[in-house]
């Protein structure tokens, strides 16, 4: 590789790997590594760039001052997933609501998700007037979604992004998701900017990321809930 990795960058290779080993678990994962590790640490070293000029662009949009957003920025961890979603049962109506969703209605509880399809159809994000957009899978362009921390950090100004996968074709899907999240034990808060007695109360009180994943999960409520008004939620808030 021609630039040493900084220490964040080894991590993302690091688990980047492991997954790619766990899910073609009949090879051997050192082969595998050797193989795959060029590509995926360039993917994520690319993929941080981008997750780190959409969180920027964001934030001092809305105000944070330049120092804050660094600060938050240095405060992510991250990680590469790679999705295989097989074929599935043969459906005779493509239109098949049910029957053609992979993956169910969903906010991501990490800060921001940048997806890469390869070439089959498949993800959907549902937009204000609750319709599902489908987001084709042009080469060359990432979906990026906010998800729960990125409300929490926004005050509720940004929502976490409600998505699912659907594959009407029913042809094998492939997708690589960069996921930026919050290093263990840390505990996440409204930015100051995004704070104010007038129109912008604090929404959330400050949340361990730990403890809310906990929640969330240890309760088997899959896909939609309220479970982050429910933990760290100030008023009545949005399910
Ligand atoms: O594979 C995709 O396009 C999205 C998957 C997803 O939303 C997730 O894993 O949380
Ligand atoms: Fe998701």
């Amino acid at each position: 590789m021609g630039t040493p990795l900084s220490g964040t960058q080894t991590r993302v290779l690091m688990r980047g790997c492991c997954l790619v080993s766990r899910i073609h678990s009949t090879l051997n994962p050192a082969m595998l590594i050797g193989v795959c590790s060029q590509t995926i640490g360039a993917f994520a070293k690319g993929m941080l760039e981008l997750d780190h000029a959409v969180q920027k662009m964001v934030l001092e949009s809305l105000g944070v001052r330049k120092e804050r957003v660094d600060s938050h920025l240095a405060s992510l961890v991250y990680d590469v997933r790679l999705s295989r979603y097989g074929a599935l049962a043969p459906v005779t109506a493509g239109d098949d609501d049910e029957a053609t969703t992979y993956m169910v209605a969903h906010r991501d509880c990490s800060m921001v998700t940048t997806i890469t399809q390869h070439e089959v159809e498949g993800l959907q994000v549902r937009g204000r007037d609750g319709a599902w957009i489908t987001v084709a899978p042009e080469p060359g362009t990432f979906a990026v979604v906010a998800g729960e921390m990125f409300t929490v950090v926004t005050n509720g100004r940004v929502p976490a992004c409600v998505h699912r996968v659907r594959t009407p074709s029913n042809r094998e899907r492939l997708s690589v998701l960069f996921g930026s999240s919050l290093k263990h034990g840390a505990v996440v808060g409204a930015l100051e900017e995004l704070v104010d007695h007038g129109r912008h109360p604090l929404r959330f009180r400050p949340c361990d990321f730990d403890e809310y994943v906990k929640f969330r999960f240890g309760q088997q409520r899959p896909g939609l809930n309220s479970a982050l008004q429910e933990f760290c939620g100030i008023g009545t808030g949005t399910k």
